[in-house]
């Protein structure tokens, strides 16, 4: 039987890391990240802003001077410029039609630096049929759609929200990645066929930009374990725990009320402190 999972608090925390005495910067993970256009610039800021608050040793920042220059306005700690990381997140808030050749340059690069890496809305459509190392896809269902359109399997939107865990499976067993499906109910599916189911999120998450803060946590997280991923089924685990710490800094900055994207990074902290105590 292939192995499914309801992930839990005590999943999660796992994967969270807790600095100690030896601790620097790089040790406890640095990420790259190749996000945001002058279309959608504020896609970079939610992304470096999460990560940083999701406990990131240090963010690069690689993109445009004009988004670049946003980036450093809400988050001076911020490194400008390629540079050793131990987990790359690319894509957030890139046209992935037309993403121009700076941009597309960048995505070879984080696909070829021997580290894992999120791959997040503009960065789907350069995934190549198969990825080579460890990589994590976050699609939301229509994105779902158009990765497994580009691999020759045509599905509709019923389909699919009939059989969200069976459709990622699918994609994580084409594209060779660990694929995190976003919606109400998120699933994290592994390449050999493992399931990870999170619980059900607060609603009030489906605002503008909450995915480009999910993905900067999964950048953080994935970063800061980057030294224990060694294989599809731990960068699972390690995606999924970003998940929940994401739907559960979104319920705190909810409190039953409306969030807007940056209250969930500005939530993380305390979240991560409440999870660790
Ligand atoms: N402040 C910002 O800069 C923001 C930038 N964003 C960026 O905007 C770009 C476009 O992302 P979008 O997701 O809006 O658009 P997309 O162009 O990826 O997809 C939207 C299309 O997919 C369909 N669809 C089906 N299921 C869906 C689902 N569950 N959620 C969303 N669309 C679904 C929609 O009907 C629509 O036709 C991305 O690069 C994203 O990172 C967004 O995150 C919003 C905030
Ligand atoms: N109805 C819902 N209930 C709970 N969480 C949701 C719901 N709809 C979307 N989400 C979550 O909100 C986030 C939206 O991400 P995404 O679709 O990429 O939006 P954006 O591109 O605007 O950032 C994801 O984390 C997803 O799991």
């Amino acid at each position: 039987m292939i192995e499914e999972t309801d992930w839990t608090n005590d999943d999660a925390v796992r994967w969270l890391r807790r600095p100690t005495a030896e601790d620097d910067k790089y040790s406890r993970g640095v990420v790259g990240m190749a996000t945001g256009s002058e279309r959608y610039p504020g896609a970079a800021v939610l992304g470096v802003d999460a990560a940083v608050r999701a406990g990131a040793g240090m963010v690069r920042y690689v993109g445009p001077d004009a988004v670049a220059h946003l980036v450093l306005q809400r988050r001076p700690e911020v490194v400008r410029g390629i540079g050793r990381v131990q987990a790359w997140l690319i894509g957030s808030g890139v046209d992935g039609e037309e993403p121009g050749e700076e941009r597309t340059a960048d995505f070879r690069h984080a696909l070829e630096d021997g580290v894992p890496v999120v791959i997040d809305a503009g960065a789907l459509p350069a995934v190549p049929g198969r990825v080579d190392g460890l990589a994590v896809l976050t699609p939301h269902a229509g994105e779902l759609r158009r990765l497994l359109a580009a691999r020759g399997t045509e599905v509709d939107a019923d389909a699919l929200s009939r059989d969200r865990d069976g459709w990622a499976r699918r994609a994580a067993a084409d594209t060779g990645a660990v694929v995190l499906l976003k919606g109400s109910r998120t699933v994290v599916a592994e390449p050999g066929g493992r399931l990870i189911r999170l619980p059900e999120a607060t609603p009030w998450l489906s605002t503008a930009g909450t995915g480009d803060v999910l993905a900067g946590v999964l950048g953080a997280v994935i970063a800061g374990s980057a030294g224990r991923i060694g294989s599809t089924v731990e960068l699972a685990e390690s995606a999924a725990a970003g998940s929940l710490l994401h739907a559960l800094a979104a319920a705190s900055a909810s409190g039953g009320g409306p969030i807007a994207a940056l209250d969930v990074a500005e939530a993380l902290p305390t979240t991560i402190a409440r999870l660790l105590s």
